[in-house]
């Protein structure tokens, strides 16, 4: 994707600037115990890593803010400095919140002047491809306020009755499939709305996701389609799915 802001017949308005927000501050509970998450190894290089590459790898962002584990801003800031990174990028580092929620808004506050689009992409989805996320910044550009990448659902779903731990829990509803879809990150945002949507939140009334805020300010949310390697590493079994998608990129290009 280019973003020249001039073409050759004249001046035109300049291109609306885009910064990636990455939460990456969360301990990593369903993993099991160890370092937080987003600094654990993906074939030997930290998942934030490989999480900041995706959004770097868009020519169209040109910061990447990345809120760290609230102890963690400094090894995240040494981390940065020692792995390759485009230069054509700015990266900042601020240490997150209690929740996802609250790391990402802690990341809109850091946001310099001048941007008007911003992507929040969880630092658990490192393999996201760079097609993915400039499918989401066009839609944004075109005029979305709210853009999410989805994927159809596999397995039927089931509404239950939250039980008492160890118990059977009772199903009330079976949504129909063909309507649900599964949600990824970069969700992509007009960078007003989505601060609006945050600032709206009422204590204790917090959403899973930013277009999940969006959506109770009444704002459209449109979704685009996402990618089988932009999963989120949640359990063991998603580390050994993502380095064996990184042995098969390896495998293809040589990367
Ligand atoms: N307080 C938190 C909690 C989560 N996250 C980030 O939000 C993303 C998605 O969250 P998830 O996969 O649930 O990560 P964890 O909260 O670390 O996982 P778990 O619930 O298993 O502890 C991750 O990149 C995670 O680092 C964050 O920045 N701040
Ligand atoms: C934002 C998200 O990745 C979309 O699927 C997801 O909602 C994050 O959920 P988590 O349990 O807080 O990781």
């Amino acid at each position: 994707m280019s973003d020249a802001s001039t073409a050759a017949d004249g001046p035109q308005a300049p291109r609306p600037r885009t910064a990636a927000v990455i939460p990456a501050a969360g301990r990593g509970v369903r993993l099991g115990p160890g370092a937080p998450k987003a600094l654990r190894a993906l074939n030997g290089t930290p998942m934030l890593i490989h999480a900041v590459r995706a959004m770097a790898a868009s020519r169209a962002v040109s910061l990447v803010v990345v809120v760290a584990p609230p102890d963690g801003a400094a090894e995240v800031k040494t981390l940065l400095a020692d792995h390759a990174l485009p230069e054509r990028t700015d990266f900042l580092v601020v240490p997150g919140g209690a929740t996802r929620q609250e790391s990402v808004k802690l990341g809109l506050d850091a946001l310099p002047a001048g941007i008007d689009i911003v992507l929040v992409h969880d630092a658990a989805r490192p393999l996201v491809p760079v097609d993915t996320v400039d499918g989401v910044i066009e839609a944004v550009r075109d005029g979305a306020p709210a853009v999410v990448p989805a994927l159809p659902v596999a397995d039927t779903v089931k509404e239950v009755e939250p039980a008492a731990p160890g118990e059977p829990e009772p199903v009330v509803a079976t949504p129909e499939r063909a309507r649900l879809r599964a949600v990824q990150t970069p969700q992509g945002f007009d960078r007003a709305t989505l601060l609006r949507a945050h600032e709206a939140v009422v204590v204790g009334e917090g959403a899973t996701d930013c277009a999940g805020l969006v959506e109770r300010l009444g704002e459209p949310v449109v979704l685009v389609p996402g990618h089988e390697e932009a999963f989120k590493v949640t359990r063991p079994l998603d580390l050994v799915l993502a380095e064996a998608v990184l042995a098969r990129r390896r495998a293809n290009d040589g990367f």
